[in-house]
């Protein structure tokens, strides 16, 4: 017999969000999720996956993780430090680290996972986070794990940064202080001012944590956001998934050796949760072999991030001011982005719309993830369908 209390407490708030338009249906991928995808025997351009480089479909990591289950069959079969770490994992970690530069590097379930175990396994309640406000929700949630005081400061703004890193130094009631940011933020394509929040953070003695899960595989030259500033030997945490440029699942810290070693006996989902499969790792090595070796990929993501934006912006649409292949078509009010988003999906366009509370009021917009993957056919008749939709809603002249 199921709780009353539970009972009432579901019905209310499913019902809530669904009045309110806020309830999330999932449509199930019948096909893989590359360039083109199939829903409900509908075919589309994807415009919303994260597999930037295309690697998610890529035969090379195919073959390697089909070899890599046939050698250790499918699963790690036990935590990483039980006896769940194979040969594989130790050279994942090597590649994390020789491809980011550090001197070591600890990998994880997931990206989300990772910061959930990173920032608990080093800050505590006597510990300060300045926190951008516009980061990832696994970083607030690893935040608030760790029981540190979290400031938030205002979305790249190193004025602010600034000031609350120096209260927070002043006022001497914290043992240890961090500035945590996203390396690139998701929702706009913009880049963290990471030169500048170096040097905040070492005028007033922060640890730097970079969470580089949208700009690894696409900014300098693959190696990052850290990398493309030349600041790997400023930043302390390396954060990075292997869900979305790499193509496959998990997440890795990259940092100095001490660092790794302390992650190793005290980052709990290390500690407490089954390692990353045989094919998921061998997957990811061979994926940044990849990318070590070649710029190809990488080339093309660029080429076809600035070709959308350009075709975007002619036919008149507000693209904000993306400065990665993320580029948002800014809409505006929340209702019109979602019937914008739906006359794209019929007309063959999967173009999400990311509307309040994950991006601020007003600032509704369908957001465009080109890849590698795409061909230049595919993303002309993209546009061609935006021109359409966008003048039979008004949103063109
Ligand atoms: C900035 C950031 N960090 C972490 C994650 C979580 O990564 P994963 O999907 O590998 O768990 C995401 C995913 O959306 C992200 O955007």
């Amino acid at each position: 017999m199921s709780s009353r209390t539970l009972d009432q407490f579901l019905s209310e708030n499913l019902d809530d969000l669904k009045s309110k338009g806020l309830y999330n249906v999932i449509d199930p991928l019948q096909s893989p999720n590359g360039p083109m995808i199939t829903i409900s025997g509908k075919e589309l351009i994807n415009l919303s996956s994260n597999n930037y480089l295309g690697l998610a479909t890529d035969q090379r990591l195919i073959d390697a993780a089909v070899a890599a289950a046939q050698k250790y069959g499918v699963g790690a079969g036990a935590v990483r430090t039980i006896n769940g770490t194979l040969e594989l994992h130790v050279r994942l970690e090597e590649k994390i680290a020789s491809f980011k530069q550090t001197e070591a590097a600890i990998a994880y379930q997931s990206g989300f996972n990772c910061n959930m175990a990173a920032i608990s396994a080093v800050m505590d309640k006597e510990d300060a986070i300045l926190s951008d406000e516009l980061n990832h929700a696994s970083i607030i949630d690893g935040c608030r794990l760790s029981r540190a005081q979290i400031i938030r400061f205002n979305h790249s703004d190193i004025d602010d940064l600034r000031q609350k890193a120096k209260e927070a130094k002043e006022s001497g009631k914290y043992k240890k202080l961090m500035v945590i940011t996203d390396g690139v933020f998701s929702m706009d394509g913009d880049i963290a001012k990471l030169p500048e929040i170096v040097e905040v953070a070492e005028e007033f003695d922060l640890m730097t944590y970079v969470d580089d899960a949208h700009g690894s595989g696409v900014l300098g030259k693959g190696a990052g956001t850290v990398k493309h500033f030349g600041l790997s030997d400023k930043v302390d945490f390396q954060i990075g998934t292997l869900s979305k440029a790499i193509g496959v699942v998990g997440g890795y810290v990259a940092g100095r050796q001490q660092l790794i070693d302390w992650l190793k006996v005290r980052s709990r989902p290390f500690l407490f949760s089954t390692a990353l499969t045989p094919a998921d790792v061998a997957a990811c090595i061979t994926a940044i072999d990849i990318l070590q070796n070649s710029t190809e990929l990488h080339d093309k993501l660029w080429a076809n991030g600035d070709y959308l934006k350009k075709g975007l912006k002619a036919l008149g649409f507000n693209i904000g001011e993306s400065e990665t292949p993320i580029t948002p078509c800014i809409i505006g009010d929340e209702q019109q982005t979602q019937q914008f988003s739906k006359r794209l999906y019929e007309e063959g366009v999967y173009a999400k719309a990311i509307v309040f509370p994950t991006v601020a009021k007003g600032t509704g917009r369908v957001r465009n993830m080109p890849t590698a993957a795409h061909t230049t056919e595919m993303l002309d008749r993209a546009l061609s369908i935006y021109e359409k939709v966008g003048k039979e809603m008004g949103l063109l002249k």
